[in-house]
C-alpha cells in the first residue's frame, strides 16, 4: 500500500465563536478523483484553505504527502478557490506568464492547450469574460501544474449543464501520475461519472466516506442516491 496523500487527524477550525471543522479525520490517497460533498456551510470550502495552507489558526494534524501545511505543501499543491484568485485587468496571457513565474511545475503548453479548448482567446482582458468562461481558464491554469495534489473548490458551479461536461474533462486530462484530484460540490449528479471516492460533511465533520465502486455495492444505490439519504437520515 502506497503512503497516502493527505492525512488529517482530529482537525478542528473555529471562527471566532463558531466552530466550522471539528475533530474531523480524513485519509486520501494518490491517484484518485475524490468529491468533497456538503451541504452549505459544512465546512468544505474551510477544510480545503486549511490542506491549501491558506489558514493558519488551526487545532489539530494535517499532512500532504509527509508535509505540514507550509510552502513545501505548497510546492505539491495546485488549489482553485471558490472565489477568482486573478486580476481583472489581466489578460489570460498575462495569467500564463504569472504561473509561468511563480511555479516551477507549470505546464504552458498544456495550459494553451486547455484554453484553446475551451475556446477562449488569450489576449482578452479577464474582466471581459463571462463568469463561466473565467472559471474556465482559472480551470486551464490550476489544472496545469504538475503538482501531487489538486484542490477545486465549487469548480463547475458556474457554467451550464452542457459546459459542466467540457470543464469535467479538462479536468480529468492527463493528470499527473498517482495525483490526488480533491473537489468540492453540491452538483454530485454531474460530478458522480468521474469519481473514484467521495466524502460526505456535515457540521465540520465527516460522515461518510470511500471508494464510489464499494459505497454503491453496500448500499445498493448511485452515490447521489447515497447523498440524499444520508443528509435526509442525518437531518433526523
Ligand atoms: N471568514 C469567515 N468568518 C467567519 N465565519 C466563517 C468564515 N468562513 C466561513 N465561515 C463559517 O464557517 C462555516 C463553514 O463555512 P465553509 O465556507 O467552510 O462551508 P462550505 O461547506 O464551503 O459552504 P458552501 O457550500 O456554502 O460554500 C459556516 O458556518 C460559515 O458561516
Amino acid at each position: 500500500m502506497t503512503a497516502p496523500a493527505i492525512t488529517i487527524r482530529h482537525l478542528s477550525k473555529s471562527y471566532g465563536a463558531l466552530p466550522a471543522l471539528q475533530d474531523l479525520n480524513l485519509t486520501l490517497r494518490g491517484g484518485q478523483i475524490v468529491g468533497l460533498l456538503g451541504e452549505n456551510g459544512c465546512g468544505k470550502t474551510t477544510l480545503l484553505k486549511v490542506i491549501a495552507g491558506a489558514l493558519s489558526q488551526w487545532r489539530g494534524d494535517v499532512e500532504i504527502h509527509g508535509h505540514r501545511p507550509g510552502p513545501e505543501s505548497k510546492a505539491i499543491v495546485s488549489f482553485l478557490p471558490d472565489a477568482s484568485f486573478l486580476a481583472d485587468g489581466d489578460t489570460i496571457d498575462d495569467c500564463i506568464a504569472q504561473y509561468r513565474d511563480f511555479f516551477a511545475d507549470f505546464q504552458e503548453s498544456k495550459c494553451r492547450d486547455l484554453v484553446r479548448f475551451f475556446g477562449l482567446d488569450t489576449g482578452r482582458k479577464l474582466a471581459t469574460l463571462s463568469k463561466g468562461m473565467r472559471e474556465k481558464a482559472q480551470i486551464a491554469l490550476a489544472m496545469s501544474r504538475d503538482a501531487k495534489v489538486f484542490l477545486l473548490d465549487e469548480p463547475i458551479s458556474g457554467v451550464d449543464p452542457a459546459a459542466r461536461d467540457v470543464l469535467l474533462e479538462a479536468i480529468v486530462r492527463d493528470l499527473p501520475e498517482d495525483a490526488l484530484v480533491l473537489i468540492s460540490t453540491h452538483l454530485i449528479h454531474d460530478l458522480e461519472p468521474v469519481l473514484d471516492a467521495v466524502a460526505f460533511m456535515r457540521f465540520g465533520t465527516i460522515l461518510l466516506s470511500g471508494e464510489v465502486d464499494d459505497l454503491r455495492e453496500q448500499h445498493g444505490n448511485s452515490i447521489d442516491q447515497l447523498f440524499r439519504e444520508v443528509y435526509k437520515w442525518s437531518a433526523r
